[in-house]
Parts: structure tokens; C-alpha cells; sequence
């Protein structure tokens, strides 16, 4: 996986690599400079004229030395110093001598139509405070500008630590974030400004951290080597056997979804627990499971098919009416296994906190933020100001593994936090979810650890619903479009 860092924790690897294994900050400068400038050049900037805006931090400092290899290239590379020349970094103030010791040209405005490339440079991972006044004006005018506009670490304005805009922010195309990506590059609107963003290699490695190491990370293809290993003797008893509870009357979709999602992910069987009036359609649109379905679901049924099961998904199309009501208090006293509570299963729970304390096997919580509101009593705006706190905080409250659904998806057991960055705004659609209750119950059936399942789950469900987006588009992506590239997905890892 890969660390997302807070402004506070890439400080702490800048300064460890600097301090105590000697690297010169120079040197780290140069090195971000140089891959700054070949990433310009591989994304296909237009470097017929270059404009470098630059504050007096360290950012400033970087584009300081950009603007010089570009002078050294042959390119019209000129320079406007926006910062406090009385706060200039050591580094800066080096950098920008040397840059006045080779003539190169400075500017005092941003004049319309000059430049073909603009790089900011103003704040980076050091942005303490609101942007205001002239520096305010200074972003403006270079959002205002033709100029494709590429951004030294993170966009300046955006915070390195939740993505929001600190009063204003420059909108980049193109963004080289340096040896850690910040969490602002992920969190929205953060990832929105950063435009295509790279990880750029400048020397500060994870030894950086002293074994201390970020709380964030994202997951990357090593999520295959995660998954369930196939044993060529194995058998359909062998790859687990995983049960949806799922679809009350007219919700027959819900069952389908994630009951078929659970038998591509690899289960062997996969069982479907569900009304009597879904019997039909089901066995018709999914011939490959086996069905449960009664009038009035008895505690026996139930019993019997928790047992049969390695792991079960309650939740999607459930309703929550009486008898829905009665079957979740049952499966969550009666099982043995680990489960998945999805949609209206957490609906009923926020009527019913108390009953999570109900039995001991493990967990794993999928609301959305409107469901994560009625669950957690946060308002939907703390929420969305402090999504992994809040979530992390939830689960280690009511020791569950929680995976809180947005256009980031949150996972988290309460101390370890994982940030997806698959998917895509085609997957906001019905049925999206119940998919994903599917993908992780089927995983979880195999045998993966619940925070292992979770995780591998949501990371494979955004893969989908990318190729989903590549091959249909995000507009005209259904839900039965994430089953169809789902085992694409697979195959490829
Ligand atoms: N360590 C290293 O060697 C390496 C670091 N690297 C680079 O350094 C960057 C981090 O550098 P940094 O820590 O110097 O902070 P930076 O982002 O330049 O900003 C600080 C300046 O901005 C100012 N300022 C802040 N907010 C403000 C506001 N709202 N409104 C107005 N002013 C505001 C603040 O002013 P002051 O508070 O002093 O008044 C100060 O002058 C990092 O992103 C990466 O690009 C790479 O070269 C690799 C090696
Ligand atoms: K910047």
C-alpha cells in the first residue's frame, strides 16, 4: 500500500532525511526540481514560455531551480517572486540568487496571453493559513491565465491535510507531488485541483519515518497478492461458501447483485436468503445459487443457513420493516461467522445502536454518508469536513470495521485507515453498493481477514467501476455493468 501523508508527517520525513541521515536539503531540491522539469516535458507542457511563480518557503525554492534547468535548457524561463522576501527560506534565498547570478529575467505581474506554461510555486506542504490579499490576487490571476499551469507538490491553497481549499487555490493541470502524496491530493476538492497527478521520487523514502509511519495509506495492485490463493485441487466446498441475506419484496435486484458479485469474487457457493416472492426471478436471472426463500423467514432457516455459511452480507433491498427487523437481531446473536452489514441493515441499526453489542464474530459496517449520519449522529457536514477521523473514531467506539462510502471511500478498524482511490462518479448509482456487500462477503467467505477483505473489496469494486467507466462511460454505467468487468478485474491480477 501506499502512504498518504499530512503536511505534519512529511515535515517529519523532510527533516529525519535531512538532520539525521545527512542528505543536504539542496540536494533534495534539485532533485525535485529535475523530476519537476521531465515530468513538464513527458506530459507534453508547451515550454516556449515559462513563467515560475514563486513564495519565499521552500516550494518557492523548487521552482527557483526549475526555472533555472529550463534557463539552462535554452528556454525562455522567466521568474515572478510573489513571496516576503524578509521570510525567504535559506534554500530559496539561494536558489533565487542564483537565478539573479545567471541574469535570468524577473517579472512584477502576470501579463494576459505571455506564457504557454505557468508553474506554481507559491505554497506547498508548508500552507499554514488562509490565503489572502495579494497572494489571494496572485492565484486568481494565474487561474485567469491561458497558461496551462503546472503545480510544484501540491496546488497552492489546497491543504496537505484534507484537500479543502484555504481560501483560494490554483487549478492545475498537471501536479508532481514530491516523495509522499499528501492526503490533499486524494481528498476532494484537493484531487480536483491537482488535476493528473504524479508521484515524483526525490530521495525521501519511507526510511524517513523512523518506523513511525503515516496513519493513511491507499492500495495499490499489491492488493492481488492479498487475495485468496486458488489450490488447483481444490473444490467448490474449498472456496468457501458465503450467504446474502438480501431482497424483501420488489427488491430482488438487491439479492441478485450482491449474492452474484460474491460468487464472481471466487466463493464456491454462494446461498441467497431471501422472500418467497423472489424465488422466481431469481432462479432465473442466477442458476448458480442456492436459494432460501419462506414467506416469514423462521430463526431456524436462519440458524441453519448461518451455519452452513463461512460468511454472510445482511442488509441489501432487507427492508426494514418488522420481520427484517427480527431476522437481523437473529444474525447478529446466532453468528458464528463473520458478517457484512450493508443498507437497510444499518438502518435498522440506528434505530437499535445497543444491538451491535449483540454476539462477538467480526464486523464490517458499509453506510454511505447519509446512512453514516443516521448511524453516527454526526451532521452530514462534520462528516464531510473530517471523514477519517469520524469514521476511525466509530470504529473503534463499536469495535467494528467500518467502510464509510463517498467519492473517497473510507476504511478503517479504528487504528489503521485506508483511503481508496479506485472508482469513479458513474458508480453513484442503485445497486453500487449491494455489489460491494457482495465482493467483500465472497472474500470474507475465502478466508481473508475482515480489515483485509474490506479493503481488497472496495479497491476491486472502484476497478470495476473504472473499466465500467472506460468501456460504457460514467453517464450510462449501470450497477450489472460492475458484474460484467468484474472478473476482467480479477483476470488481470
Ligand atoms: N525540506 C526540504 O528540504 C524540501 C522541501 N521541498 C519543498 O518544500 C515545500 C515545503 O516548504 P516549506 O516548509 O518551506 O513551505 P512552503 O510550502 O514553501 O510554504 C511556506 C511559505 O509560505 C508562507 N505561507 C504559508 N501559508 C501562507 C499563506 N496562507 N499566506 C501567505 N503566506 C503563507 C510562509 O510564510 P510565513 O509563514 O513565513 O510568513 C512561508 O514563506 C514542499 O512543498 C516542497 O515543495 C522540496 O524541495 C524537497 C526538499
Ligand atoms: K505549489
Amino acid at each position: 500500500m501506499e502512504y498518504l501523508v499530512s503536511a505534519e508527517e512529511m515535515r517529519r520525513a523532510d527533516h529525519c532525511v535531512i538532520e539525521e541521515y545527512g542528505v543536504p536539503s539542496l540536494v533534495l531540491m534539485e532533485r525535485a526540481a529535475l523530476a519537476s522539469v521531465e515530468l513538464m516535458e513527458r506530459e507534453g507542457f508547451d515550454l516556449s514560455r515559462v513563467l515560475v511563480v514563486s513564495g519565499s518557503g521552500n516550494n518557492g525554492g523548487d521552482g527557483f531551480a526549475m526555472a533555472r534547468i529550463l534557463y539552462l535548457k535554452g528556454i525562455e524561463a522567466e521568474l515572478w517572486f510573489v513571496g516576503n522576501p524578509d521570510h525567504l527560506s535559506k534554500e530559496a534565498a539561494l536558489q533565487k540568487k542564483i537565478c539573479e547570478n545567471y541574469g535570468m529575467k524577473f517579472v512584477r505581474n502576470l501579463p494576459a496571453g505571455e506564457y504557454t506554461t505557468i508553474v506554481d510555486a507559491v505554497f506547498g506542504s508548508g500552507l499554514s493559513r488562509e490565503v489572502k490579499g495579494s497572494y489571494r490576487e496572485v492565484i486568481e490571476s494565474i487561474n485567469r491565465h491561458p497558461a496551462k499551469v503546472f503545480a510544484v507538490d501540491i496546488p497552492s491553497g489546497i491543504s496537505s491535510d484534507d484537500g479543502s481549499v484555504q481560501g483560494t487555490a490554483v487549478r492545475a493541470a498537471v501536479t508532481g507531488a514530491l516523495a509522499f502524496r499528501k492526503l490533499g491530493h486524494v481528498l476532494y476538492p484537493g484531487t480536483e485541483y491537482a488535476g493528473r497527478t504524479f508521484l515524483l521520487d526525490i530521495g525521501i523514502t519511507k526510511e524517513g519515518f523512523k518506523g513511525q509511519f503515516p496513519r493513511v495509506q491507499a492500495p495499490d495492485r499489491g492488493i492481488f497478492s492479498l487475495l485468496p490463493t486458488r489450490k488447483a485441487f481444490g473444490n467448490k466446498g474449498t472456496f468457501g461458501k458465503a450467504c446474502l441475506m438480501a431482497g424483501s419484496r420488489n427488491m430482488a435486484g438487491a439479492a441478485y447483485l450482491s449474492g452474484k458479485a460474491a460468487a464472481i469474487t471466487g466463493t464456491g457457493l454462494v446461498r441467497v436468503v431471501t422472500e418467497g416472492c423472489n424465488r422466481e426471478i431469481l432462479q432465473t436471472l442466477f442458476p448458480e445459487a442456492v436459494l432460501t426463500t419462506e414467506e416469514m423467514l423462521s430463526e431456524e432457516t436462519l440458524v441453519n443457513a448461518l451455519s452452513w455459511a463461512d460468511a454472510a452480507g445482511i442488509g441489501p433491498g432487507l427492508s426494514t420493516g418488522e420481520a427484517a427487523e427480527k431476522e437481523l437481531a437473529c444474525v447478529l446473536t446466532q453468528a458464528k461467522i463473520p458478517l457484512v452489514l450493508d443498507a437497510d441493515a444499518l438502518n435498522i441499526l440506528s434505530k437499535h445502536p445497543d444491538w451491535l453489542k449483540k454476539g462477538d464474530t467480526p464486523k464490517i459496517l458499509t453506510p454511505h454518508m447519509g446512512e453514516m449520519v443516521r448511524l453516527s449522529g454526526h451532521s452530514m457536514e462534520e462528516l464531510k469536513q473530517k471523514p477519517l477521523e469520524l469514521a476511525a473514531a466509530y470504529a473503534k467506539e463499536h469495535e467494528v470495521i467500518l467502510v464509510l462510502k463517498d467519492a473517497r471511500t473510507v476504511v478503517t478498524d479504528g487504528e489503521r485507515i485506508v483511503l481508496n482511490t479506485t472508482g469513479n462518479n458513474g458508480m453513484a448509482t442503485g445497486g453500487s453498493g449491494d455489489v460491494l456487500t457482495g465482493i467483500i462477503t465472497g472474500l470474507l467467505a475465502q478466508g481473508m481477514a475482515p480489515f483485509e477483505a474490506a479493503v481488497s473489496g472496495v479497491y476491486l469494486h472502484g476497478l470495476a467501476g473504472d473499466r465500467a467507466a472506460e468501456n460504457t462511460g460514467v453517464r450510462g454505467m449501470l450497477s450489472t455493468d460492475l458484474l460484467k468487468e468484474l472478473p476482467g478485474v480479477l483476470k488481470e491480477g
